[in-house]
């Protein structure tokens, strides 16, 4: 496992809700972070069908293009009773073409869980996984997850994407009503950062 030695990271996302989890994780630990977006850097086309894929491409393609070590987070819901979509896919089953609308994603997966009038709970997961790679080509990954059920309608403002209708296991709040420091404790996010730590930071 390769340590991280330097002073600077590119955080490789675009998602301003992951932004901002992730620099709070960092926080601690005095590193001089910037985004693929403070570096101009164009969103790479998300072409991998798993997390891993997808979080080694974007990785990857911020290192290659920055010459400095680049961490991206690649993430998602999966519902049971849908066979674990959206999964891979969640981002994408937000995209309008004016941009993308969460609420309507959100809609179609409990539309969805209706119509095959799921069980409750209506079992669901966070995943995330992050990719540290550096520009000659090494990369780590680490792999986190929470599990919790998918509830209706949605709640909370806080957070971002799917949080409204998560509701994690054991909790009374869903990840939108949390407070965010409550959701660090118990995220996918930290799950998977909690292990790059302990890789790559120990
Ligand atoms: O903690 C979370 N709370 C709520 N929703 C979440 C979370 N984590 C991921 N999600 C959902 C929304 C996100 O849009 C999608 C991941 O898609 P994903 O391609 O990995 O991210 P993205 O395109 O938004 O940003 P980027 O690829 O630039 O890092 O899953
Ligand atoms: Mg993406």
């Amino acid at each position: 496992m390769r340590k991280f030695t330097g002073d600077k990271l590119i955080l490789a996302s675009h998602n301003a809700g992951k932004l901002r989890e992730i620099s709070e994780l960092l926080a601690p630990f005095g590193i001089t972070i910037s985004s693929a977006a403070e570096h101009g850097l164009e969103e790479p086309d998300e072409t991998e069908d798993t997390f891993a894929g997808n979080a080694r491409l974007k990785a990857h393609f911020a290192a290659q293009a920055t010459g400095l070590p680049a961490l991206s987070d690649d993430s998602g819901i999966t519902v049971e009773a849908l066979d674990g979509a959206p999964g891979v896919y969640t981002a994408d089953w937000a995209e309008t073409p004016n941009g993308r609308d969460f609420p309507m994603a959100m809609e179609k997966v409990w539309t969805l869980l209706e119509a095959k009038r799921a069980l409750l709970p209506r079992n669901a997961a966070f995943h995330c996984t992050l990719c540290l790679a550096w520009p000659d080509g090494h990369d780590e990954v680490f792999e986190g997850r929470v599990d919790g059920q998918v509830v209706w309608p949605m709640r909370g403002q806080n957070g971002f994407g799917f949080d409204p209708v998560f509701l994690p296991n054991g909790e009374v709040e869903t990840f939108g009503e949390m407070d965010p420091a409550r959701k660090h404790r118990m995220s996918h996010r930290t799950d998977a950062f909690t292990k790059l730590v302990q890789g790559c930071f120990g």
